[in-house]
């Protein structure tokens, strides 16, 4: 069912969002307003097979309005979707089954007080065809010790970790995650990193929302830039707003205090201060924009960088 859905919505969607094979998600002149203003306002995008691609965003960007569409949890006003070659406003349960949804409103799921964790894995299991085994899901969530913990007793970050373990639970083709890390604590977060990496080595793509910008750069083929209920740039997390040809600031202490330079060839301005200072340059700092840093410059915030000494015109 889903394959004949795929292709009959290939068919109708090929004018405005071509769909390849090896793009899992497409989206084109996709528009949202509630009670008549815009929260998404015209976004595009492909997220190709087997990507892991990080929707990043101010609070009330529009990304999790995004992610509830093509999850096929809300309607859009406008715009050609495909996810899996089916549009999400016709998808089955076939088509449901093969993907995997973490919602960031997951308090929509409120969970029952008497069901235990194991309980909820295994009765969400049980909808899908080829779900992979419950044991399993819950060890990798890192809740084996909860197992048999009424989920209504969890804590938040166990909670979240349940979410994610009724997410993946049925083998989707594609993940959804809406802020899945938020509540976790450090050593959860770097646990649930790991399992994302085995799932994509594992050939699941992935779409993630995510606040926290070390998150998208460890775990993330591309992302994309959203404010405003507009995508405003999409690169990898490298390259993103030129960062891997950006200049660097170089700082250092001299007799007369802190010296800041910008340059496009750093190693040339160190080797040039290690000879004047005969070896160790006092307070070296060698920094080039971090994803954050150029993250905030384009959505239009300075980072707490910008309160850095003035820049000094070179090291002479
Ligand atoms: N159900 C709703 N009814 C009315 N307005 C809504 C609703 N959901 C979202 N909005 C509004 O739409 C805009 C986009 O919200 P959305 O939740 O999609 O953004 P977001 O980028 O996911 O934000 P956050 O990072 O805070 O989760 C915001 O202005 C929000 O207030």
């Amino acid at each position: 069912m889903a394959a004949h859905g795929g292709a009959a919505r290939r068919g109708r969607t090929a004018g405005n969002a071509a769909v390849s094979a090896t793009d899992a998600i497409v989206l084109s002149g996709l528009r949202k307003s509630y009670h008549g203003r815009p929260a998404v306002a015209g976004v595009e995008f492909t997220v190709h097979r087997g990507e892991v691609f990080a929707l990043l965003g101010p609070n009330g960007a529009g990304k999790t309005t995004t992610v509830e569409i093509l999850a096929g949890h809300r309607r859009r006003d406008a715009g050609t979707v495909s996810v899996l070659g089916v549009d999400p406003a016709d998808g089955g349960p076939a088509w449901r089954a093969r993907i995997g949804v973490v919602l960031q409103r997951a308090d929509d799921l409120t969970y029952s007080n008497v069901l235990s964790v194991r309980d909820w894995v295994r009765s969400v299991a049980a909808y899908y065809p080829t779900p992979r085994s419950p044991d399993e899901v819950i060890e990798l969530v890192g809740l084996a010790d909860q197992s048999r913990v009424r989920a209504a007793a969890l804590s938040g970050g166990q909670r979240r970790r349940l979410d994610v373990a009724l997410g993946i639970v049925g083998r989707p083709e594609l993940l959804f995650l809406d802020e899945p890390t938020t509540g976790f604590d450090p050593e959860a977060r770097v646990r649930f990193w790991s399992l994302l990496a085995q799932l994509a080595r594992d050939g699941t793509t992935i779409l993630l929302t995510t606040h926290y910008l070390d998150e998208a750069e460890r775990l993330a083929d591309r992302v994309a830039v959203m404010t405003g209920g507009r995508i405003v740039a999409i690169a990898t997390p490298q390259t993103l707003g030129g960062r891997a040809a950006a200049t660097a600031t170089v700082r250092w202490t001299g007799p007369d205090g802190t010296q800041t330079l910008r340059t496009e060839n750093p190693t040339a301005v160190v080797r040039e201060l290690a000879d004047r200072f005969g070896g160790v340059v006092p307070e070296l700092v060698v920094h080039r924009p971090s994803l954050e840093d150029t993250y905030l410059e384009m959505i239009g915030q300075s980072s707490s960088d910008s309160a850095s000494p003035p820049v000094t015109g070179g090291p002479a």
